[in-house]
C-alpha cells in the first residue's frame, strides 16, 4: 500500500501550519521528513496516521494493506509508549490482544518479532530492566507484531544517546533489508535521515512547504557510518535547512 498526499494546507484558526503539500510514499521505501521546529512534521504524520484531517487537501492510502496486516497504520513515538506492569512479551501480545488473537497464534507473532528485534532472551523482562534502547526495541517489536502496511516514526530515536542510536539505525537497516517496510520517519536528525531515508522531504519553517526532496540511491546495507557521500548529502540538507532552521528559532523565542 502506498500514501499519497495531495496539496495538504492546514491551519490551526488563523495559525497556518502548512501549505500545498504533495508527497508520495512508495510501498517498501523509508521517506523521512526533516524540517525546521515548528514546521508541521508531527502534524504531518498525524494527517497521514488519519488522527486529524487536513483541512485542505487529501491523504489516499492507495491499493491494499497486506493480507494479514491487522493494523495498516502503526506510530513508533520517541517515549516507546510501554505498559511498565507488562513484561516484553506482555506489552506485544497486548496489541494483538486487542485484534482477539491470543494463545498459540499469539505465541507464534510474538516468537517472531523478537527473534526479529533480537529480543528473544528479554520476553520475560519488565520494561523497567531495560535501557532506552532496548525499550525501542520493543516498541518496533509490537509494531511489527500488527504487520502494518506503513510505520508512523515520529522522532524514534532522540531520546537515545549517539551511540545506543547508531546501535537501533543498524537494527532499522537489518530488518528492512531482510524484510523491507514502509515507513514515514520525522527526525530532527539529519544524520539519521541520510542512513535511513530512500527518499528525505526538506520541509520549509511554518508554514511547512516542501523545499526539495533528496533521493538516495546506495542501498541501505551499504550505508556506512562516515560514508563521504553520505557526508556530502548531510551537508547539503544542511544547507537547505540551516536559514530557515534560524529564523525558525528567532520565531519561537518571539512567542
Ligand atoms: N492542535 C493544535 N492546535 C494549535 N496549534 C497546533 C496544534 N498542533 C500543532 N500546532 C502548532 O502547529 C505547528 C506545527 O506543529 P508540529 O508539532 O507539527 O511541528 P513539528 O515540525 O513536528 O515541530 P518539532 O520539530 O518542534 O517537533 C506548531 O507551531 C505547533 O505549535
Amino acid at each position: 500500500m502506498d500514501i499519497r498526499l495531495e496539496n495538504v494546507s492546514h491551519s490551526y484558526d488563523n495559525f497556518e501550519v502548512m501549505r500545498d503539500i504533495s508527497l508520495e510514499i512508495p510501498h517498501g521505501r523509508i521517506v523521512c521528513i526533516v524540517g525546521p521546529s515548528g514546521c508541521g512534521k508531527s502534524t504531518l504524520l498525524r494527517f497521514i496516521g488519519g488522527l486529524e484531517r487536513p483541512k485542505q487537501g487529501r491523504v489516499l492510502q492507495v491499493g491494499t494493506p497486506p493480507a494479514d496486516c491487522l493494523n495498516p497504520l502503526t506510530y513508533i513515538f520517541q517515549d516507546f509508549a510501554l505498559l511498565p506492569w507488562r513484561s516484553v512479551a506482555g506489552n506485544i501480545s497486548l496489541v494483538l490482544e486487542d485484534h482477539g488473537i491470543k494463545g498459540a497464534a499469539a505465541k507464534e507473532i510474538i516468537d517472531d518479532v523478537l527473534a526479529r528485534t533480537k529480543l528473544t532472551d528479554f520476553a520475560k523482562a519488565l520494561p523497567k530492566q531495560l535501557s532506552g534502547g532496548m525499550k525501542q526495541r520493543v516498541a518496533i517489536a509490537r509494531a511489527l507484531a500488527v504487520n502494518p502496511a506503513v510505520m508512523l516514526m515520529d522522532e524514534p530515536l532522540s531520546a537515545l544517546d549517539s551511540q545506543t542510536r547508531e546501535l537501533l539505525m543498524d537494527d532499522l537497516v537489518s530488518l528492512w533489508t531482510r524484510t523491507p517496510f514502509t515507513a514515514v520517519y520525522v527526525t530532527h536528525n539529519l544524520a539519521e535521515a541520510v542512513r535511513l531515508g530512500h527518499s528525505i522531504v526538506v520541509l520549509s519553517r511554518r508554514p511547512g512547504q516542501i523545499r526539495e526532496i533528496v533521493h538516495l540511491d546506495t542501498p541501505l546495507a551499504e550505508r556506512q557510518f562516515g560514508d563521504p557521500e553520505l557526508d556530502r548529502q548531510q551537508r547539503h540538507l544542511w544547507q537547505l535547512m540551516r536559514d530557515e532552521a534560524r529564523a525558525a528559532d528567532a520565531e519561537l523565542l518571539d512567542v
